[in-house]
């Protein structure tokens, strides 16, 4: 007997909307395998809502995820903002805002090598091989939350840094949760030699750590977490961070992983669960249909797992990656030097590799 299932998509700008149609493509494959009912609907978020609302999350977007099981993102962003910084209405407040609304405050992002990939990491195989790091980014405090200013005479301007002692606690307690169910490690990351905020994190770390005698503790400082993370990526089980730099940490570990295009990432909290890839809209392959979709299909995997608890079907979609990538399939971000030329596609043609290889 199958589940029944309200999926939300919200494809976004620029590659989200070329990528998670494929996410969506590969959850209605399964339904069907499976014999599931997925009912997909549509929302709007980002610059493609500004331009039809005026309003980067519309309300009915909001409503309908609320509504939903879970939502499949693609990704938000247009380089008109980015290319004018006084605009005041932005794309990237619609996705903060979502996130904030729907308590989504755990963002997990697992950064697992395929074998297959090894050549594709501008890192040594030697180093990569065996990497299996599962981030806990704290997603609705920190700095993109504090409060923002700026002078009457526009010359001075501020964010504010700040983290409250349960956003520090609930977030620990998951990633401690689940070093449990893996190799028992946690990294706590932040900056505490210099940043108050930081101080709290890790006074509130120590203390979670107590409950948790059988998980090994590491604490380190930011900048010291991004060079060890490329010269012994190995030497990461779990590791556990604020909003900022487990932003800034995952893109320099999508490395790790081959490619942006390969890293997928689950939103959870207080309701339902928020699945995308970690990547932005890529205003510089968008619309050329380029853009890898493995990270979104990625994505559908753990909102099977996660949201849905189906983890035959979610491993179902993983071994179909697998097997594209061992048939030696490649986007352009995951190629390199030795693929046949013949082998290198476009999204569509490596999402259809994938489907193939679910059934
Ligand atoms: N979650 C979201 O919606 C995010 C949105 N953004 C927004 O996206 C826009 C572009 O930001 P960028 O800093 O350029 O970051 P980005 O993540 O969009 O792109 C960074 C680089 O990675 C490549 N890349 C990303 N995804 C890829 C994929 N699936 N396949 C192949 N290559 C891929 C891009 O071509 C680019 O060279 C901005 O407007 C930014 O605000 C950025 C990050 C996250
Ligand atoms: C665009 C930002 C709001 C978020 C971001 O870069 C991310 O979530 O990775
Ligand atoms: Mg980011």
């Amino acid at each position: 007997m199958g589940v029944a299932k309200k999926i939300l998509v919200i494809p976004g700008d620029g590659i989200g909307q070329e990528v998670t149609a494929w996410g969506q493509k590969v959850l209605s494959a399964i339904a069907e395998n499976f014999k599931h009912e997925f009912t997909f609907e549509e929302g709007i978020m980002g610059h493609v809502a500004i331009e039809a609302t005026g309003n980067p999350l519309p309300d009915e977007t909001l409503e309908k995820a609320r509504k939903s099981d879970a939502i499949l993102f693609g990704a938000i962003g247009h380089a008109k903002y980015d290319n004018d910084p006084t605009l005041k209405v932005r794309p990237e407040q619609g996705l903060l805002k979502i996130r904030k609304e729907l308590g989504l405050y755990a963002n997990l992002r697992p950064i697992k090598l395929f074998d297959e990939l090894l050549e594709a990491s501008s890192i040594k195989p030697e180093i990569l091989r065996g990497s299996d790091i599962l981030f806990f980014r704290e997603l609705t405090g920190d700095v993109y939350f504090g409060e923002k200013n700026r002078t009457a005479d526009r010359n001075t301007a501020s964010d504010l840094m700040i983290y409250h002692r349960y956003e520090v606690e609930r977030i620990a307690r998951k990633a401690y949760e689940a070093a449990r169910t893996r190799r028992s490690k946690v990294c706590s990351v932040d900056k505490a030699n210099v940043l108050e905020a930081s101080r709290l994190w890790r006074e509130v770390v120590q203390e979670v750590a107590k409950e948790y005698p059988d998980v090994e503790t590491e604490h380190m400082f930011i900048d010291n977490a991004a060079m060890q993370l490329i010269k012994d990526p190995k030497r990461f089980d779990v590791v556990v961070t604020g909003n900022l730099f487990g932003d800034i940490l995952t893109d320099e570990a999508s490395q790790i992983a081959g490619s942006m295009g390969m890293l997928a990432s689950a939103s959870i909290g207080d309701s339902t669960g928020f699945y995308e890839p970690i990547h932005g809209s890529a205003h510089d392959i968008a619309g050329k249909g380029l853009a890898n979709p493995l990270a979104s299909i990625l994505s559908a995997a753990l909102m099977l797992d996660i949201s849905f608890g189906l983890k035959t079907e979610s491993q179902r979609v993983i071994k179909a990656v697998e097997a594209t990538l061992r048939q030696g399939y490649r986007t352009m971000d995951i190629a390199n030097k030795h693929t046949e030329n013949a082998l290198i596609m476009g999204t569509d043609a490596m999402g259809g590799k994938v489907l193939e290889n679910l059934n």
